[in-house]
């Protein structure tokens, strides 16, 4: 930038000789040899000053609205921009947990896109007419500046501004607090999502888990492929598989991965078996006795529900359907392009209870461990009940007393099973 910083104080120079001229030549020609004159002027000036620049203001018309493409730039410019502009602003971000950086004022970086050079800068001018105002800040017209080769300006125009418009954006969904919608009755609500849960803590065979993992970021990246083949850009999850396995956590991890909100629907007054109106604590909520006198069979309803759903949904939706009783279920109900994906979250294998006891214990082995490893084999514990047995239960717990419990407690599940 410090060249063509250098380049652009030079051709300052050599305009302000022009406009010198020109002020001269207005004074003692005519009229008519003057337009002649500026047009041939206006042609030099852009001969000679090969940068295009454009002013992206924060404000535009209204008052107080910000303009979409300063915030869509903004945000670009606050990932992409804190790589190499030297002097940033730091602000808290809407979650109260991470730092947003952004350019301060006059400070510029410079952007590549294809190969080709572009300069932001950002800056502010504050008004000069005295008002008065209780928001002093309003009387600041903070703007970013773009700057590029006029030979660059229909890349940069369109291609370029597109992407950076795109991105900024992305990035603004990315960084958003997330929601949790909850339907009741005909009005939706929603609290501020925040569950822990990640893929990193859910405890699954690991495999299946980067099947997962790689399904649902081929989804999420997926926007031009499902326009090229004609389909919605939708996916349908079913998780199937016992109470305590982690379908609900499983919910909370996708959401987190992908940053979506999440809309949970009471279903159970159509659909009694597929359980997908749980809520993200785990409490069952109650089933409605909702009968219905129409001629539809409980299967019909079902899949006319689902479909409706589908359809009543626009853009970017995952769907995750659970359910304790896979083999209760219509097979129309659960047929691919309903539910696309069938998982089953089962109880604890070694592979899950390792990454139990790296979450609660943060260990990574045991002399317990091949104890452990062969009763997890004989008998069906769920991973909640494994995490209950690896939660400290006193102050001085330590985690050789934890494994013990664990042990005792999977010694005592076929008793539990003879009494039964
Ligand atoms: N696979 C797992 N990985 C990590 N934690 C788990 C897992 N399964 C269960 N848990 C723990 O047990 C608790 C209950 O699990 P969760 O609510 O996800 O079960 P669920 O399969 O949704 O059960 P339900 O069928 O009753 O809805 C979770 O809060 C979590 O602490
Ligand atoms: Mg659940």
């Amino acid at each position: 930038m410090a060249g063509a910083k250098d380049m652009l104080a030079g051709f300052g120079s050599v305009i302000a000789s022009l406009v010198f001229m020109c002020a001269i030549f207005q004074q003692y020609f005519p009229h008519h040899l003057r337009t002649h004159i500026d047009k041939y002027s206006q042609r030099i000036i852009s001969l000679v000053y090969p940068y295009i620049q454009i002013t992206f203001n924060e404000t535009t018309g209204e008052r107080f609205m910000r303009s979409e493409a300063y915030i869509a730039i903004e945000n670009y410019l606050s990932t992409n921009s804190s790589k190499q502009a030297k002097r940033l602003k730091a602000d808290m971000m809407q979650n109260n947990q991470n730092l947003a950086l952004s350019m301060d004022e006059h400070e510029e970086v410079a952007d590549e896109y294809k190969r080709v050079k572009i300069w932001w800068a950002f800056g502010k001018n504050v008004s000069k007419t005295p008002t008065f105002s209780f928001n002093p800040v309003a009387d600041e017209k903070r703007y970013y500046k773009l700057t590029f080769h006029k030979k660059n300006r229909d890349l940069i125009m369109g291609d370029y501004l597109n992407y950076v418009l795109k991105e900024g954006n992305a990035i603004k969904i990315r960084n958003r607090q997330r929601k949790l919608y909850i339907n009741n009755g005909a009005k939706w609500s929603h609290v501020v999502f925040e569950h822990p849960a990640t893929f990193e803590t859910l405890a699954m065979d690991p495999h299946k888990k980067n099947e997962i993992l790689e399904d649902l970021m081929t989804f999420s990246k997926g926007e031009e492929f499902y326009e090229r083949i004609g389909r919605a850009w939708k996916r349908g999850y079913l998780l199937y598989g016992p109470p305590g396995t982690g379908k609900s956590t499983m919910i909370a991890a996708m959401a987190n991965l992908l940053k979506y909100d999440i809309y949970d629907l009471e279903l159970t007054a159509v659909i009694e078996d597929i359980d997908c109106s749980r809520d993200l604590t785990g409490k069952r909520k109650k089933k409605q006795d909702n009968s219905d006198d129409s001629n539809m069979t409980d299967e019909e309803k079902k899949t006319n529900f689902i479909d409706g759903l589908w359809s009543a949904c626009g853009g970017e939706r995952l769907i995750v359907f659970t359910t304790n009783h896979v083999d209760k279920l219509d097979p129309a109900l659960i047929q691919r392009g309903r539910m696309d994906k069938h998982v089953e979250l089962s109880y604890c294998g070694f592979e899950a209870f390792k990454i139990l006891a790296q979450n609660y214990l943060k260990i990574d082995s045991h002399p317990l461990y091949p104890k452990i490893q062969k009763l997890l084999s004989e008998k069906n514990i769920t991973p909640a009940d494994v995490a209950e047995n690896l939660k400290p239960k006193t102050a001085s717990a330590d985690v050789s007393t934890s494994l013990q419990d664990l042990v005792l407690a999977l010694k005592l599940v076929n008793q539990e099973v003879e009494q039964k």
